[in-house]
């Protein structure tokens, strides 16, 4: 048996009819980020009776953490109801799939690498990827980022960062900075911006996937990469020199911005990564003073486009001042404000971004176990 089916074992001790009557109650209860039921989705692992106090565990394969306690009253409001259960004890944990790629070699203690791309520059897709790396670590998941965008490499900036300098202890592998509980590497902590604009495709995409693997990062569930802006070499390059699992696509609603998002959804798709999703940045704009909604850019240009290629659309952010400067003062709204509508929003993003590239690996597992049967 493989290790991943080995990890999916479950321990169901209660009898019979008490046993079916639980697995059907779980089952009913649908996760809304998976889209099917707790049994269905693997995610029920340990089930005992100790008196009436149900022992339940269930693993995740997508960090929610800010979730477990609603699901939990869900579906303990829905197991007290049988005889046999008075109270539930739940213990719930987080378990990513680690990805296996057969063409590039795995990143050391990095489970699964997701780009943060956009086609065309300026519409916030660095923004984007710190808080959507920080909303992530909220829900659980050890995180870590690589600003990869050596053209304007803003991350330092937005993590409080632009002191650090990465030292080598073993003259091999170089550390990773840390803030707000994620890991960050960027090429602006050791480059001018003189030194990184005479750079060109291929080197720069070399040095990148060098910054990547001399970089000693600590055990990650996620590693996300804030590419370079565009569609061209650079991307191209990248993406087949480093195991991604998934890119997140970051658009405006303008209509030049949805033609450059096209040509990334595009050659992601040539390359043979999955677009887990579209994230439609400063997609309206509330008034502060009379509280009017408006559009600046137009409406619906992120969920047509989704649409048009049959990916989700993972969330729409406002155009709003305090977004933009939580980003400049180097604390970003998701950990300054973890309670605000916006941060709320990247946590959702979160969770989608996570569901998405579980229910991709457990898809890619389907289709090994039917290769073996034949
Ligand atoms: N939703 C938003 N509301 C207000 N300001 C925003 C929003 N998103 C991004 N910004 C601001 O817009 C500017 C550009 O954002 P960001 O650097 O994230 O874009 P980018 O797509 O990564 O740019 P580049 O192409 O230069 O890498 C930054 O000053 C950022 O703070």
């Amino acid at each position: 048996m493989s290790s991943a089916l080995q990890e999916q074992a479950v321990d169901f001790q209660l009898e019979p009819a008490l046993l079916s009557s639980v697995l059907s109650i779980l089952d009913a209860y649908i996760d809304p980020y998976l889209g099917k039921g707790l049994i269905s989705a693997n995610c029920v692992r340990k089930l005992a009776l100790d008196g009436k106090r149900l022992q339940m565990t269930l693993v995740y394969s997508y960090p929610c953490q800010t979730q477990y306690r609603d699901t939990v009253m869900a579906v303990t409001n829905q197991l007290a109801k049988l005889d046999a259960i008075d109270e539930v004890e739940c213990e719930i944990d987080f378990q990513p799939a680690q990805t296996s790629s057969v063409n590039v070699a795995p990143i050391p203690n990095v489970k699964q690498v997701v780009a943060v791309a956009s086609g065309k520059g300026g519409v916030g897709k660095s923004t984007t990827a710190v808080n959507l790396a920080l909303a992530m670590a909220q829900e659980g998941a050890r995180v870590g980022i690589l600003d990869a965008d050596i053209y304007g490499p803003s991350i330092p900036l937005m993590l409080g960062l632009t002191d650090f300098r990465p030292v080598s202890h073993d003259g091999k592998t170089m550390t990773a900075a840390e803030a707000y509980g994620v890991a960050a590497q960027s090429i602006g902590f050791m480059l001018t911006d003189d030194q990184a604009a005479v750079w060109r495709g291929p080197m720069a995409a070399g040095a990148l996937a060098q910054l990547l693997n001399e970089t000693s990062w600590p055990e990650l569930d996620y590693l996300f990469i804030d590419m370079p802006p565009g569609t061209g070499d650079i991307q191209l390059t990248l993406s087949q020199k480093v195991p991604v699992s998934g890119a997140v696509v970051v658009t405006t609603p303008q209509d030049i911005a949805l033609a450059d998002a096209r040509k990334g959804i595009t050659m992601f798709n040539k390359v043979n990564i999955p677009v887990l999703g579209i994230v439609e940045n400063m997609s309206f704009h509330i008034c502060s003073e009379c509280g009017h909604k408006d559009h600046p850019f137009g409406t619906h240009g992120g969920s047509k486009i989704a649409e048009r290629y049959n990916v989700p659309l993972l969330g729409a952010l406002p155009l709003q001042l305090d977004l933009r400067e939580s980003m400049d003062k180097g604390a970003p709204l998701a950990v300054a404000e973890p309670d605000s509508e916006v941060a709320g929003i990247y946590r959702e993003i979160a969770r989608k971004v996570g569901a998405q590239l579980a229910l991709q690996h457990s898809q890619s597992q389907v289709s090994i176990s039917v290769e073996d049967d034949e």
